[in-house]
């Protein structure tokens, strides 16, 4: 586990050996621009040169329509952890002093349809799933086929991994039983559907312009393309080698929607006025969405953003967010793919075969840099880091002190072969391409993406920064307000609880009204922490920033009016 200080230090000695100042030619770009966040436009006029036009070359334009959400998000609840399903009451009594035993009834992936358990069995048998980081919950259903929303039938909580002790059977794939020593509180690590977005809440205003959070939540929809009023392109100039970048994403759940800015003009995703009564099998009624009755082109889009998926999938958001963010930082389309991990006959989602077979193909392209998203936690289905291992990634970091991010790795890579057959994973020799392997979750590959990959792939074009290195991100101080409505302890407003000295952590955060743009009378701009929680989404497009709350001090809370870095969302 690297500092984040570390993991700075392993890029830009990578930045240094491998892409030294440059005296290559200027590239021209046409940047989509970084507009600050809540800028309204007045109302297109008739006139203006509107297009329908795929959701990537909507950046940096203005929105003809509101656009209200089709789905809500989760779609499904979903584990945020890797562990097992269990029910929590029947942790009550664990404790180091009487540890308790589940039988385990299967595993569940993200992805999987999760298992119908019917509801009545003895609840005096301590049953558990395996389940994945975004896998569905088993469903209990009554006899009748009613799924039941309460009660002890239920498997309510995951408990991580890391907390109990596994027993395997030889012929399994997952353990036979866990043994517990702690109690799991209700609902632990359980993701709720439609807690970040509701059917029907507002996600981009007409004349807002586009920006690359817009892209990350609109894809999570399956909105494929938007109506918008096209403004004069910014040329921006950025000295500097180009560089070839092609971005992955893992995950058999993950189905994806947009390939580049120049995919055919469509509008379909904006027609279709039936609302789909049957968002899905599992949902529990009481989270089925009441479709507004003032209906924006986007919430009548529902039926076909669902349709396309199949139970327990997802839209892919981290792509096309990742693809956004380097458009606006001025990286050129033309030097960016996004590389599907394509399978083979008889290979399932998720092989790593597949996956090692697209890097090996994109190391022989060759690109400087590979970007993918998911895979590099601690589940069984994690397959990344060792996959770069495998191919000769010389691992510079994986697991930083950092959060959302935690679980990301660093390796680079050269042309895929292994240079010393047989030696353990990591011990390749490493090359020019840069491997950056990020986690799935949309937040902590947001922040990621701000405050490694960005300043990296910065310092690789130029080939300088910071006495030619890497540069890192300045801070800005302000004073932290907590948003309305945070959590009271003791009466006092409490903005951030962690353990202390753990971990540096992000929050994404909005100037608050009355002082945007200038300071308040102290001379100290105030901003507002937004919502936590690497899969809540919504938050970064209200968002012009993040603050910081660094790693190595002691304090674990951090008060309403406290001073903290701020950093605004773009390099
Ligand atoms: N037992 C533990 N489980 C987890 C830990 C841990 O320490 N112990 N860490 C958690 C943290 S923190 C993160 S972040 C995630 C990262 O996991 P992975 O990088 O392995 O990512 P996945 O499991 O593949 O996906 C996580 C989450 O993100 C969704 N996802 C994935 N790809 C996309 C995409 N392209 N677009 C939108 N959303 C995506 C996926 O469905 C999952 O819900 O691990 C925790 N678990
Ligand atoms: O969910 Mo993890 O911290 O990287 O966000």
């Amino acid at each position: 586990m690297s500092s984040f200080t570390q993991a700075t230090a392993i890029i830009d000695d990578f930045v240094r050996t491998f892409y030294p100042p440059t005296n290559e030619d200027v590239v021209g770009i046409d940047s989509p621009s970084s507009s600050p966040p809540t800028q309204i436009e007045p109302p297109p006029s008739p006139q203006d040169n509107r297009r329908n036009v795929p959701l990537l070359s909507a950046l940096g334009q203005v929105s003809c329509c509101t656009i209200q959400a089709p789905l809500q998000m989760p779609l499904f609840d979903n584990s945020a952890m890797d562990g097992y399903a269990i029910r929590s009451w029947q942790t009550a009594d664990a404790s180091p002093a009487n540890p308790l035993t589940f039988r385990v009834l299967g595993s569940i992936a993200a992805g999987d349809e999760p298992p119908v358990v019917p509801a009545g069995s003895d609840p005096s048998e301590r049953t558990c799933w395996a389940i994945m980081t975004g896998a569905a919950f088993p469903v209990s259903v009554e006899q009748h086929g009613q799924p039941v929303v309460s009660g002890p039938d239920r498997y309510d909580a995951c408990v991580k991994l890391e907390l109990v002790t596994a027993r395997y059977a030889q012929h399994l794939t997952y353990p036979e039983s866990i043994t517990l020593t702690s109690v799991v509180g209700p609902e632990a690590n359980r993701r709720r559907a439609g807690e970040d977005i509701h059917v029907g809440d507002v996600l981009l205003q007409q004349g807002e312009v586009v920006r690359k959070e817009h892209v990350m939540v609109l894809a999570s929809m399956g909105i494929q393309a938007l109506h918008v009023s096209t403004r004069p392109a910014t040329e921006r100039q950025h000295a500097g080698r180009r560089l070839r970048i092609g971005i992955l994403n893992t995950g058999k759940e993950v189905v994806l929607n947009l390939n580049s800015p120049t995919a055919p003009d469509d509008d379909s995703s904006l027609r279709d006025p039936k609302p789909d009564p049957t968002l899905s099998p599992w949902t529990p009624a009481h989270a089925l969405p009441t479709p507004p009755s003032s209906r924006s082109p986007s919430l009548s889009s529902l039926p076909r953003a669902r349709a396309q998926l199949g139970v327990s999938q997802i839209w892919n958001s981290n792509g096309p967010y990742i693809h956004a963010s380097l458009l606006t930082w001025g990286f050129p389309q033309d030097d960016i793919d996004v590389l599907p991990i394509r399978l083979l006959p008889g290979q399932d989602g998720d092989d790593p075969a597949a996956f090692q077979a697209t890097v090996r193909a994109a190391l022989a392209a060759p690109y400087d840099v590979l970007i993918s998203t998911g895979g590099v936690s601690t589940g069984v289905h994690d397959y990344v880091p060792a996959s770069i291992a495998a191919l000769g990634g010389e691992i510079g970091f994986h697991k930083i002190q950092m959060r959302p991010g935690g679980p990301m790795m660093f390796a680079h890579m050269g042309n895929g072969r292994r240079t010393d057959a047989g030696a353990g994973a990591g011990a390749g020799a490493g090359g020019r391409t840069a491997y950056f392997g990020l986690p799935g979750n949309p937040v902590a590959a947001a922040v990621c993406l701000r405050f490694l990959v960005g300043p990296a792939l910065v310092a690789m074009r130029a080939g300088g920064g910071d006495d030619h290195g890497l540069t890192l991100p300045r801070g800005r101080t302000v004073r932290i307000r907590a948003e309305e409505s945070r959590h009271l302890a003791n009466n006092v407003v409490v903005v951030v609880q962690r353990k202390p000295a753990l971990s540096r952590m992000y929050v994404a955060a909005r100037v608050c009204a009355g002082t945007r743009g200038a300071d308040d009378r102290d001379g100290v701009l105030e901003v507002e922490a937004l919502a936590r929680g690497s899969n809540m989404t919504r938050a970064l497009t209200r968002a012009d920033g993040w603050v910081c709350f660094p790693e190595g001090e002691a304090r674990d809370t951090v008060y309403d009016g406290d001073l903290v870095e701020w950093f605004s969302l773009d390099l």
